[in-house]
């Protein structure tokens, strides 16, 4: 486990989320560019969203087979955009941009998560989603039993995170990050600046809990 598990809080349409995500320390947020997700934003809604946040933090563009003009756009629109593979993309399509990237996995039992590994060798992380209709965001956890015990690229776990369940995730999967879009939204779309400040909070409780348990 890493010393300080990493936050990236996800589909962020306002400036009072992104301002909500930087005042409870988290490290990345995510911006959807699916035109079929509630939380999409434009290009020129995501400019500006990442023009409020703090030194270091990272914008991630999340795709869901976007075409190649969409994705560059948004490259090269945001220069530091991490981008979020979500869909059906192969490991070609989402190298072709020279970008860090985050490949989404969506976790169902028949699900062989070693070779997806190994497909993907180039991606920064492998983010594990649970198997939901229209590709994600659906709020849903998977049984996070399905994990192989040692995954071999960092590990961002995703799916139904709330604040009440993210310290058993933290403690049972021990990823490099966790990711939330449902459970910090008071509606689809709008997030809750309490929910993304108590999040936030249960991340840190879990890593004392853990750095206690290893003292
Ligand atoms: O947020 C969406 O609408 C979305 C649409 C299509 C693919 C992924 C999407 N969201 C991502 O899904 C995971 C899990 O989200 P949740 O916490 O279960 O709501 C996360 O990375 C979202 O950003």
């Amino acid at each position: 486990m890493p010393l300080r598990t990493r936050i990236k809080i996800c589909g962020l349409t306002q400036e009072a989320d992104v301002d909500a995500a930087v005042e409870a320390g988290a490290d990345a947020i995510g911006l959807v560019f699916y035109p079929r997700s509630p939380r999409y934003v434009t290009l020129q809604r995501a400019e500006a969203l990442t023009r409020r946040l703090a030194p270091f933090m990272t914008p991630v563009g999340l795709f869901v087979n976007a075409d190649e003009e969409t994705v560059r756009a948004a490259c090269d629109a945001i220069p530091h955009l991490v981008l979020q593979f979500h869909g059906d993309e192969t490991p070609q399509a989402c190298e072709q941009y020279g970008r860090p990237y985050l490949r989404a996995a969506r976790m169902t039992a028949e699900f062989d998560l070693l070779h997806f590994a190994a497909r993907y060798a180039s991606a920064q992380a492998l983010l594990l989603d649970a198997h939901v209709e229209g590709y994600g965001g659906g709020g849903k956890a998977f049984d996070w039993s399905l994990i192989p015990p040692s995954v071999p690229r960092p590990v961002v776990l995703s799916g139904g995170l709330t604040p009440a369940n993210v310290i058993g995730g933290i403690l049972q999967v021990r990823p490099w990050a966790v990711d939330v879009s449902s459970g910090v939204e008071s509606a689809r779309g709008i997030k809750d600046a309490v929910a993304i400040r108590r999040f936030c909070e249960a991340v840190r409780e879990a890593d004392a809990r853990d750095a206690s348990a290893g003292a």
